[in-house]
This record gives structure tokens, C-alpha cells and sequence, in this order.
């Protein structure tokens, strides 16, 4: 690993980004504090999920930087990139797990494929981490024996066995009830500060995210539309922030799709 030289662990400068002729991001730069818990959150369709795969390296940025420790992924070879990507942890929407294995099984796969470790070792990691999530006593139950708020703590813990820098959730609490949805909440700000690692989370549960986040970032329009700690985004009078935060359905983000005046259309229709 490298030795930190910053305080952020990401730095996002000056990225764009497109499919073809649809313009994802422009010129977004944001920087996510190491150590700390920070919340992507925005429009459905802005760009959160895009800003993730940057960094992991999935898809390359059409211009700019994205530093993880200070090293540009997007200028990185194949195998510079696989060795990235072994310190982040990526929690894609309803991280996947393999069904035909054991819960077990399923944390260990990424320390027996990429490290060299004793089968002794590997289990010791691997009750260790399903401990952290609760579900050491689940090792040998298959994927299909347990709940769907379950398997992603699996997935968390199959996440964390290399010990990750950076740890990166889609959307962590989508599909979750209340109870399982609070649990999530806690685990990631738990595993945060336990690990001592970093966590970038794109959510759209403000309750829920304001409640762990330390840093909040608001993309809208391809970039930084607001920017700072839960508590100041709650009395920010911004108004794109106020409805966004009060998750009112109208406001600077209209209701309605365009559309030809009402009046227009029903003439129309009785004509
Ligand atoms: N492979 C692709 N080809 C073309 N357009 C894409 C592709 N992947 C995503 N998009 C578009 O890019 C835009 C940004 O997508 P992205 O998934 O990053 O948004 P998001 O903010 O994460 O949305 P949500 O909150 O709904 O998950 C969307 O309009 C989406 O339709």
C-alpha cells in the first residue's frame, strides 16, 4: 500500500464523462476524506452509479483525473487496475452472491483466489469477517437458506476479506424493511470505524444516510450541486438542497416531465 500523502483517499478533478452524445458528467471534481463515511446522492439518472465504476475503473473517464491514493485509475495499465481494485471493496446492488456455495465458501473466494494464504488462515478470516457482520453461525448455510438483508451482509463480508482501503456500496439499503434497512445503516458506519476504512455510499435514503454520512455530495446536472456534513445540508436554503433533503416532489426538479400545456392537450382531446 501506498503511505497516505493526503487526506483524501479519492479525488475526483475535473471529470467528464459521456455515452456518445449524452453528456453523464462535466467537469465534476469532489474529493472523498479518508477515514470517513461519504454519501453520493442526486437525481435518479445523475451519474452516482457512473462516478463508482470511474473509480473502480470500469469505465474510463473521457477527460480528467481520478486519484485513488493519489494514482490516476484512469490512466492505469490492466494489471496496475487489478491491483487497485484488490483494496476497494465494490457492494454493486444486491452484490451477487455464487448460490452453489456455502456463506462460508463465499467470503473465502476472493482470499483464495487472490492471495496465497494457508487454508488454516483463510478460515480464521473468514469467521473473523462473518463476525463482524453477525453471521458467524451462518457459514455453512447456502445463499438460498437465508434472507435478503442476510446475503448482503454476506456480500459485505466477502467485500471486506482483503482488507480493503475502500469500501464502495450501490444503493446498500434498496429493498431492505425498516429494521434490516437500520441494521445495514449501522454495520456500514460500524465496519467504517472498526476497519478503519473508507466508505463512499450512493443511496437515496436521506433518513438513513444523513444518519452515518460525515460528508454528503449532491451531483445534479453532470456536477457538484451542493456539498457538506448532513447538519448543514438540513438547513441549507438552496433551493435544488431544501427539495432534495425534504424529499418534496416538486421544486427546481419538476414534477412533471415537459410536457404541451394541459390546456393544449385536453382542447385537443375534446376536439
Ligand atoms: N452503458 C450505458 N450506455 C448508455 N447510457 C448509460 C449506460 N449506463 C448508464 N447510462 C445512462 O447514464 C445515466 C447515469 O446513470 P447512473 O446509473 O450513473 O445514474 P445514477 O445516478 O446512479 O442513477 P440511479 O440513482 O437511478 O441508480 C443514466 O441516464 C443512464 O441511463
Amino acid at each position: 500500500m501506498n503511505t497516505p500523502t493526503s487526506s483524501s483517499l479519492v479525488e475526483i478533478r475535473d471529470l467528464s464523462f459521456d455515452y456518445g452524445d449524452r453528456v453523464i458528467l462535466k467537469n465534476l471534481s469532489f474529493n472523498v476524506p479518508r477515514g470517513k463515511v461519504t454519501a453520493l446522492m442526486g437525481v435518479s439518472g445523475g451519474g452516482k452509479t457512473t462516478v463508482l465504476r470511474l473509480i473502480g475503473g470500469q469505465i474510463r473517464a473521457t477527460q480528467g483525473q481520478v486519484l485513488v491514493n493519489d494514482q490516476d485509475v484512469s490512466r492505469m495499465n490492466q494489471q496496475e487496475l487489478y491491483a487497485a481494485r484488490r483494496r476497494m471493496g465494490m457492494l454493486f446492488q444486491f452484490g451477487a452472491l455464487f448460490t452453489d456455495m456455502s456463506v462460508f465458501d463465499n467470503v473465502a473466494f476472493p482470499l483464495r483466489e487472490h492471495t496465497a494464504l494457508s487454508e488454516d488462515l483463510i478460515r480464521d478470516i473468514v469467521l473473523m469477517k462473518l463476525d463482524a457482520v453477525g453471521l458467524r453461525g451462518a457459514r455453512d448455510l447456502k445463499p438460498s437458506e437465508i434472507s435478503g438483508g442476510m446475503s448482503r451482509r454476506v456480500a459485505l463480508a466477502r467485500a471486506i476479506a482483503l482488507d480493503p482501503d475502500l469500501i464502495m456500496y450501490d444503493e446498500p439499503f434498496a429493498g431492505l424493511d425498516p429494521i434490516s434497512l437500520g441494521t445495514a445503516a449501522r454495520l456500514i458506519r460500524r465496519l467504517n470505524d472498526s476497519l478503519g476504512i473508507t466508505s463512499l455510499i450512493v443511496s437515496h435514503d436521506v433518513t438513513e444516510t444523513f444518519e452515518i454520512a460525515d460528508h454528503v455530495v449532491i451531483l445534479a446536472n453532470g456536477g457538484v450541486a451542493a456539498q457538506g456534513t448532513p447538519a448543514e445540508l438540513r438547513v441549507s436554503e438552496d433551493p435544488l438542497i431544501h427539495q432534495f433533503v425534504h424529499a418534496l416532489s416538486d421544486g427546481p426538479v419538476p414534477f412533471h416531465y415537459p410536457a404541451p400545456a394541459a390546456a393544449q392537450d385536453y382542447d385537443r382531446r375534446a376536439a
